[in-house]
Parts: structure tokens; C-alpha cells; sequence
């Protein structure tokens, strides 16, 4: 058994992957929405800054239109992802509000850190939401309206990287980075059945980088390389990020209290 780990946060983002949040039937897996509400409310409640980045726009809107492939034409993409976002916050609402919590949807582009005008609107609705008592802001890519050209981007691509900025961005002392898998492994566990959990790692090393494998089930997008970039950009800005499996999301609490779950990334010893 490990030791503690000394875990300061105040300030919180929790990032959910599509691959958490449905199920391998295509279902959305609304006992973890309502225990991640659950968590989160607590959290709030008890006088923590909560910021929730959530994927599942795409995921949600196959299932509600039965698509069974993620579609490839990027207008389509987009289409599903209106109609699962929507479908999405109205879960996420019905799920908070049943802890006297409000939920506010920030539908972000990349805009929000090439133009300072877009950053400085995006940091005071940020600030104002975080100053509120019951509300949760629930952050997600606005996949309706991105684009990715040689003279415009505006993606940000995938919501590891996004929850990374997000936390940078309101500097929050903490990433909980909830996937369908325990932790970082030595290699990709679907290939390699023996490959062992990591338990701490405070720089993204060669090695590590090549122990990185693609994503594992059909919702999922980035898998381990897009993490390892979010958690590039943790340690370089001081932070802490922990990597766990979201399937039971009280494991918050453990990670709060100090157990050592997942993989933390930090520099700390
Ligand atoms: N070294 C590794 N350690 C752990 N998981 C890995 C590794 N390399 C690849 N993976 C895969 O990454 C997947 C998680 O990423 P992804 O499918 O994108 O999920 P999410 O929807 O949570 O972002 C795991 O299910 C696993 O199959
Ligand atoms: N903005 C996209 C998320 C894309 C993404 O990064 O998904 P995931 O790898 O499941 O975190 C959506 O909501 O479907």
C-alpha cells in the first residue's frame, strides 16, 4: 500500500470522457451523471470552486439519432453534436438539480486564447460563475461552430487537452481527468494484458510518450496521447492532475482525501 499523497485543491476541474459517460450498449450511463452531480454538489457545497469539462456532444447524439458509427463528414459531426449537447445539459440539469444546484453551459472555441478580447469575456464569465453558490459551469467544445483551416482554427480538438487549458486558465490547483481506465499503464493494456499502472509521473519522458497508445472504445477520440499532452501542460504550469476511472465518481472523495488512486501527474515528491 502506497503512502498518502499530499493533495491541495481548492479550485477543481473534472473532465468526463464520452467513454465514461456511455455505455458499451450506446446507452448514456446516467448512474454516473447522477453520482458525478452527487460528488460535484457536495464539493460545491462545502465551499470548493468546481468546474466541470464534459465530453459526450457526438456520443450522446449517435445514440438519441440510433447512429451506430461516429460519422467522418465533419457537417454531420456537427449536426450530432447539436442535437447531443442538448441532450446532454438537459440530463446534466434534471441530475444537479436535484441537489439544489444549477447548471450553465460554456460552449468554448480556441478563440478564447488567440484574440484577448475573447479571453478576457470567457475569464469574467468564469469568475462570475465561480462566485456563484449552486452553480456548476459545465464546459464543453463548441463542435457546431469549430473549424480547422490554414488560416482559421478555432479547434481545440479534443476535451483532454481543452480540460487542461481550462484548468491553466482558472488556475486551479487540481485536474481530475475521469476515463474508463485506471490510470496511465507502462503500455496499452488492450494490447498489453501484464502492463502495470503507474502510479506517479512528473515529466512526460520519451518513454512515456511511447507507452501511449490510441483510444479504446468506439466513443472514445484521443486516448492516452491527448492525456499526456493535458498533462504537459499541468506540470508545466505547477499543477497537479490525477488520471482514474470515472465509473464510480465518490472516487473523487478518495482522490481529495489522499488516497493514492490512478496516476498523478506532479511535480511534487
Ligand atoms: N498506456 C496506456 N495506459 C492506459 N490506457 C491506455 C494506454 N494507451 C492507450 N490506452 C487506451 O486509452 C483509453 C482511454 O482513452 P479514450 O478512449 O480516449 O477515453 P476518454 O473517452 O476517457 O477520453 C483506454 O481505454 C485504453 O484503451
Ligand atoms: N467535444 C466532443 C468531445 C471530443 C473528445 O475529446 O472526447 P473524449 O475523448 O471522449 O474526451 C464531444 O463532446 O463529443
Amino acid at each position: 500500500m502506497q503512502n498518502k499523497r499530499s493533495i491541495f485543491a481548492d479550485r477543481i476541474v473534472v473532465k468526463i470522457g464520452t467513454s465514461t459517460l456511455i455505455r458499451q450498449n450506446s446507452k448514456i450511463n446516467l448512474t454516473v451523471i447522477k453520482e458525478l452531480a452527487h460528488v460535484l454538489s457536495k464539493l460545491k457545497q462545502a465551499g470548493k470552486d468546481v468546474v466541470l469539462v464534459s465530453s459526450g456532444a457526438i456520443g450522446v447524439g449517435m445514440g438519441v439519432l440510433n447512429i451506430e458509427k461516429r460519422p467522418i463528414k465533419i457537417s454531420k459531426q456537427q449536426a450530432v453534436a447539436a442535437v447531443g449537447q442538448a441532450e446532454l445539459m438537459q440530463i446534466y440539469n434534471e441530475a444537479f438539480h436535484e441537489y439544489g444546484m444549477s447548471v450553465a453551459q460554456m460552449l468554448i472555441t480556441r478563440d478564447i486564447i488567440d484574440y484577448p478580447e475573447s479571453h478576457t469575456n470567457v475569464m469574467n464569465s468564469f469568475q462570475e460563475l465561480l462566485s456563484m453558490d449552486n452553480t456548476i459551469p459545465i464546459v464543453n467544445e463548441n463542435d457546431t461552430v469549430t473549424v480547422s483551416e490554414l488560416d482559421h482554427h478555432t479547434k481545440f480538438g479534443d476535451n483532454d487537452q481543452l480540460s487542461a487549458i481550462v484548468t491553466n486558465l482558472v488556475d486551479a490547483d487540481l485536474l481530475i481527468m475521469l476515463s474508463d481506465i485506471d490510470g496511465f499503464y507502462s503500455a496499452n493494456p488492450l494490447k498489453v494484458p501484464d502492463a502495470h499502472l503507474v502510479p506517479q509521473i512528473g515529466t512526460i519522458s520519451p518513454n512515456i510518450i511511447a507507452a501511449a497508445g490510441g483510444h479504446g472504445t468506439k466513443y472514445g477520440t484521443g486516448g492516452m496521447t491527448t492525456k499526456l499532452k493535458a498533462a504537459e501542460l499541468i506540470l508545466k504550469h505547477n499543477q497537479q492532475m490525477v488520471l482514474t476511472n470515472g465509473k464510480n465518481p465518490d472516487i473523487i472523495f478518495n482522490i481529495l482525501s489522499g488516497e493514492p488512486i490512478g496516476t498523478l501527474f506532479s511535480k511534487a515528491q
